[in-house]
């Protein structure tokens, strides 16, 4: 069982992440760390903090000389604006005359709607936002990022498995349905603006962007995971909580501003026939005497009965706008009761192209924590005579 933990604040001196049940012997670099959070930091509509702020990546525990060691593996990532919030976020009491000077520390007393802000301070007794939105704030994925980089890396070197990812919609502009990034599109980080398949459909969504920002609003939208290689039989029908589509959909659901998770073809799939709502199976010749079956589709994404079905896995989330929208929206000043418009000193008019990074580290965590349930493995070398020995056994692959 793979387990995981973050811990920090958005304006915090660093987060930190643990993860928990891998095998010694997996490739780890801090510059693969390096590179998913760089991805993380770039996309069309990303706000100012973006370009300015750096992930100073520290892998502090379980990997030495490039190789995970079997142990937890404790990531550090580090804020470089920490000195400038180092009084406001100190851990241990400050002077109440030093922090009434400083102009960040003023309580935030109209909460945004949308963010965690309002329940937030009811929930924990706060008469200030600052400690939830703190710990609400997406700056927390980064954390996220690195640990899904090392589950990746588990995947690719046990399994052969890519993780790749496409938007498939900004607002009202939608990417034409059927287009799905092969194995080898994987970052570069001189992409387009938006990663969408299709280059006409990036420039549309692109120009949403732009136009939402220069009206002071915000968009959402929706990014498709897709992963090349995964053997059938991962995750199960038998209990609800081992279903791989119910993990998938959690950890999803799990990343701030998601609200909607589809599998494959998703609602599409409701509105459908069944006559033409799944994937039929045929069987192909076979070279080296095993018999081997296709499905003809893969409308299902790649999971039927709660497993993978040996076809490209497909999941979607549905990323609502920002919240801290620019044209201020409508809150109450809990300090006086009185009508206000909500906080708003910067923020991402767009989160979705960056969040695209986020969502493949929360598969790649998902998939790797079914793989090593499904095969086991105290070193990767293990792991991957195990899966070996299954795929030599199925009867059909
Ligand atoms: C990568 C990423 C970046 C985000 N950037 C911002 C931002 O700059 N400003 C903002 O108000 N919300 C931003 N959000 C969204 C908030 O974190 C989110 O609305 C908040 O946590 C409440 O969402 P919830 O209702 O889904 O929990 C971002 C989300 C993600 C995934
Ligand atoms: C810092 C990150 O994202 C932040 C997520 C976020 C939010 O409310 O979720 C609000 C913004 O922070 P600030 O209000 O300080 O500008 C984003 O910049 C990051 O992704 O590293």
């Amino acid at each position: 069982m793979l387990r995981w933990l973050t811990a920090g604040e958005s304006h915090g001196q660093q987060l930190t992440a643990i993860l928990e049940g891998l095998p010694a012997g997996v490739e780890v670099q801090t510059s693969d760390l390096d590179l998913q959070l760089a991805r993380r930091r770039l996309g069309h509509g990303r706000g100012a903090r973006m370009a300015f702020e750096q992930d100073v990546v520290t892998l502090t525990g379980g990997v030495r000389h490039g190789r995970t060691q079997g142990g937890p593996i404790a990531v550090q990532v580090g804020n470089t604006e920490w000195p400038k919030w180092q009084t406001v976020m100190s851990a241990d009491p400050v002077d109440d005359e030093i922090l009434a000077g400083q102009a960040r520390n003023a309580p935030l007393t109209r909460p945004r709607p949308g963010h965690a802000d309002l329940a937030g301070m009811q929930k924990y007794g706060f008469d200030d936002a600052r400690p939830v939105l703190e710990r609400a704030s997406a700056r927390e994925t980064a954390a996220r990022v690195a640990l899904g980089t090392i589950a990746q890396a588990f995947l690719r070197q046990s399994l052969n498995v890519t993780v790749v990812s496409h938007v498939v919609g900004i607002g009202p502009v939608v990417a034409p349905d059927g287009l799905v990034p092969g194995p080898e599109d994987t970052p570069r980080l001189d992409e387009d603006p938006v990663r969408c398949a299709d280059p006409a459909t990036s420039g549309r969504m692109t120009a949403e962007i732009d136009d939402a920002r220069k009206n002071g609003d915000t968009l959402g939208g929706v990014i498709e995971v897709v992963v090349h290689g995964l053997p059938p039989g991962l995750g199960s029908h038998v209990h609800w909580d081992r279903r791989l589509d119910a993990r998938l959909a959690a950890a999803l659901m799990g990343v701030q501003s998601v609200k909607a998770v589809e599998v494959g073809d998703g609602l599409e799939t409701a509105r459908r026939r069944g006559s033409v709502a799944h994937d039929e199976i045929v069987g192909v010749d076979s070279t080296n005497g095993q018999q081997r079956i296709q499905r003809l589709t893969d409308r299902a994404g790649g999971i039927e009965g709660g497993m993978t079905n040996g076809e490209v896995l497909r999941v979607r989330a549905a990323m609502k706008p920002i919240s801290t929208v620019p044209r201020a929206l409508q809150t109450v000043d809990v300090a006086t009761g009185e009508p206000a418009v909500a906080i708003n000193q910067r923020s991402d008019a767009c989160a979705v192209p960056r969040g695209s990074v986020v969502m493949e580290a929360m598969v790649a965590l998902v998939l790797a924590d079914a793989v090593l349930e499904k095969f086991g493995g105290d070193s990767i070398v293990e792991t991957r005579r195990n899966v070996q020995a299954y795929l030599d056994a199925l009867p059909y692959r």
